[in-house]
C-alpha cells in the first residue's frame, strides 16, 4: 500500500441530544504515514477520544452520532465498509491501548486465553500451542522476563507496570499498520509511565508500526512523537513536527498549553484562559507537514 496508513479529511461529529445537536468535531483533517508516530494533544473533551474512537469505527453505527468526512484506512473508506468489515479491523490491522491495563485486561482469564483470543482474531485456526510459542515470543520481545510464568497469570497478579508490558504486546502481537494509544501509562506512576512509553516507542519502532498518540500532557508528546496535531474543541489549532511545533509554537491556544508545562523553576502555572476568542484562530501549519498529495 502507497500513500498515508490513516487519513481524515474534514471529519465533523454531532450528538444529538434532547436540546439539539452538540457539535463536537468542526472538520478536523489529519493524516499519519506509514511508521510515523503523531500525537493529537489537547485538553479534557477537545474531541480526541471521539476521534481515536472513529478510527476505531466504533462510532459509525452510533444512533445518536452525526458524521461526515472522509476516513480512510489503508486506502479504504471506513464509512463503506460494513459494520463486520469494520469489526474485523480492530485487533487485527488497528489496536489500541488505554489509559489503564486493568480496566482493558479481564480479570477473570489468564492472560494466556485473553492472548490466544487475540490471536485468533487474526488466525481462527491457530491452535494453542503456537499460541502459546507465539505469546511467549511477544511478551519476552516486552523484557517480561518469565513469559510462561506471566500467561498463566491472571491480570491481578501482575503489577501494574507487567499488565501494561502485556497490553502492549497483546496490541501489537497481530501486527498491525496502527496502534492507537490514548493516553497510555498515565493510570501508572510517572516512572512506569516513562518506561511503558520507551517500550511502546522500541516495538513500534521495530515492526514500523503507525500510532496514533492521544494525550494531553506535552512533555510527554515531545518525547514520544514525531508529528503533533493540537485540537482545540474540536478544531485543530496547530499541527507540524514536533521540533517546529515545541521551538516555534505559533498559535495562541499552543503557546498557552506549553506554557501550562509544569517546571520547576517555582513560577505558577498560567491558566488556560477558556474564554479566550483568541483560541479560534485559524489553524497553523508548520513547514514540511509532510501532507500527503492532493490532502487538503
Ligand atoms: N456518546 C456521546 N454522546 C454525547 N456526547 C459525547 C459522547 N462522547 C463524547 N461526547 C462529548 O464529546 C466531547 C469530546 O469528548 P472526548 O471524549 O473526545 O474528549 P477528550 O479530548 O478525549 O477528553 P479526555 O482527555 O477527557 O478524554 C465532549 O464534550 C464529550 O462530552
Amino acid at each position: 500500500m502507497s500513500g498515508p496508513t490513516l487519513r481524515i479529511r474534514d471529519l465533523k461529529l454531532g450528538f444529538k441530544s434532547w436540546s439539539g445537536m452538540v457539535e463536537v468535531l468542526h472538520g478536523i483533517s489529519l493524516h499519519i504515514n506509514k511508521g510515523e508516530r503523531v500525537a493529537l494533544v489537547g485538553e479534557s473533551g477537545s474531541g480526541k477520544s471521539v476521534t481515536a474512537r472513529i478510527v476505531l469505527g466504533l462510532l459509525q453505527s452510533l444512533r445518536s452520532a452525526r458524521l461526515s468526512g472522509l476516513v480512510e484506512f489503508e486506502g479504504r473508506d471506513l464509512s463503506k465498509l460494513s459494520e463486520a468489515e469494520r469489526h474485523a479491523l480492530r485487533g487485527t490491522r488497528m489496536s489500541m491501548i488505554f489509559q489503564d491495563p486493568t480496566s482493558s485486561l479481564n480479570p477473570v482469564y489468564p492472560v494466556f486465553t485473553q492472548f490466544h483470543e487475540v490471536l485468533r482474531r487474526a488466525n481462527p485456526a491457530i491452535t494453542a500451542a503456537e499460541a502459546q510459542m507465539r505469546a511467549e515470543k511477544a511478551l519476552a520481545d516486552v523484557s517480561i522476563p518469565d513469559p510462561a510464568r506471566v500467561l498463566e497469570s491472571y491480570p491481578f497478579q501482575l503489577s501494574g507496570g507487567m499488565n501494561q508490558r502485556v497490553m502492549i504486546a497483546m496490541a501489537l502481537a497481530n501486527e498491525p499498520s496502527l496502534l492507537i494509544a490514548d493516553e497510555p501509562g498515565t493510570a501508572l506512576d510517572v516512572t512506569v509511565q516513562a518506561q511503558t512509553l520507551k517500550l511502546m516507542r522500541e516495538q513500534v519502532e521495530r515492526h514500523g508500526t503507525s500510532v496514533l498518540f492521544i494525550s494531553h500532557n506535552l512533555g510527554v508528546v515531545r518525547e514520544f512523537a514525531d508529528r503533533v496535531y493540537v485540537i482545540y474543541k474540536g478544531r485543530i489549532a496547530e499541527q507540524g513536527s514536533a521540533a517546529a511545533l515545541f521551538e516555534d509554537p505559533r498559535h495562541p491556544y499552543t503557546q498557552a498549553l506549553l506554557a501550562a508545562v509544569p517546571r520547576i523553576t517555582g513560577e505558577g502555572i498560567p491558566e488556560i484562559d477558556d474564554a479566550s476568542n483568541a483560541y479560534f484562530a485559524p489553524t497553523v501549519v508548520h513547514e514540511g507537514n509532510g501532507e500527503p498529495e492532493g490532502a487538503s
